[in-house]
């Protein structure tokens, strides 16, 4: 099932055609990697999901359903997740309040509940505790729920971006370069903890990562973008081959 599909969009900021005419689909279940050198468009690819951006021209069909124009807010409640190069969490608050700010928007109580602090808020902020705990827990973090994540490695700060997803309840995941700043052992617990969590809930995830060695381990197709532009697709083993990717890309050697 198909369950992320981009048909002929294209975004241009001033005279920079920054994503042309861009078709991809990503099936339920599956891990989409995407590279490219710097400035071809990747994060804009994500933020035109994400809602971030609007398109200029084509569809974005997430169920099948096109999403252009709806807002970034409205996109994460549908169930696209994304987590952003920088990573980006609330420093004054611990683990759990991180993961649990994610939830807010999808509580199920009112302003009337929350002024007056009653049982139906309190039942339903202890459901949504009980939820966020245990997306930490999926990644590894449950010990450290009362910790600040400034405290904690980086390894673990990109880890705590995914829990926040996945208590969202993510269907989609978008991660920009999820590798980046980790050391060799923290890049091998973050590709298995996004293997595992596309086993277990059958997430669809697309992926921007420089590093090519843990792109070409996870993926099971990769798009190879160049100037905006989408110059070969295929698995691993077939982008890596792919004379245009190699020529336009790594400038002849893409072995890893
Ligand atoms: N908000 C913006 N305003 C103007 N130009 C932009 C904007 N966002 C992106 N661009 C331009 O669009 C092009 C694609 O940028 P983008 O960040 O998507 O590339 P990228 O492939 O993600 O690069 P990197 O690998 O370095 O992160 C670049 O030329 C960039 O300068």
């Amino acid at each position: 099932m198909i369950k992320l599909e981009l048909k002929g969009v294209s975004k241009n900021f001033g005279g920079v055609k920054a994503v042309q005419n861009y078709n991809l689909k990503a099936e339920e279940g599956q891990i989409v990697g995407v590279i490219g050198p710097n400035g071809a468009g990747k994060t804009t690819v994500f933020n035109l999901i994400s809602g971030i951006y609007k398109a200029d021209t084509g569809e974005i069909l997430f169920n099948g359903k096109d999403i252009v124009g709806q807002d970034q807010f409205d996109i994460s409640l549908l169930g696209i997740s994304r987590t952003f190069q920088n990573i980006r969490l609330f420093k004054g608050l611990n683990c759990l309040e991180n993961v649990m700010s994610a939830t807010d928007a999808v509580s199920k109580y009112n302003l009337f509940d929350a002024f007056f602090a009653t049982p139906r808020k309190r039942k339903e902020e202890a459901r949504q505790k009980a939820w966020c705990l245990e997306c930490l827990k999926r990644v590894d973090m449950d010990e450290y729920a009362l910790e600040n994540p400034a405290n904690l490695p980086y390894g673990y700060q990109r880890r705590l971006e995914i829990a926040r997803a996945l208590a969202m309840r993510a269907q989609v995941l978008l991660l920009d370069e999820p590798a980046a700043g980790l050391n060799p052992s923290e890049v091998v617990d973050i590709t298995n903890l996004i293997k595992n969590l596309r086993d277990e809930y059958a997430l669809t995830i697309m992926l921007i990562e420089h590093r090519l060695d843990m792109v070409m381990s996870i993926s099971d197709v990769i798009y190879v973008q160049s100037f905006g532009e989408i110059i070969a697709c295929g698995t691993p083993a077939e982008v890596q081959r792919d004379p245009k990717v190699i020529a336009a890309y790594l400038g002849g050697d893409m072995s890893c």
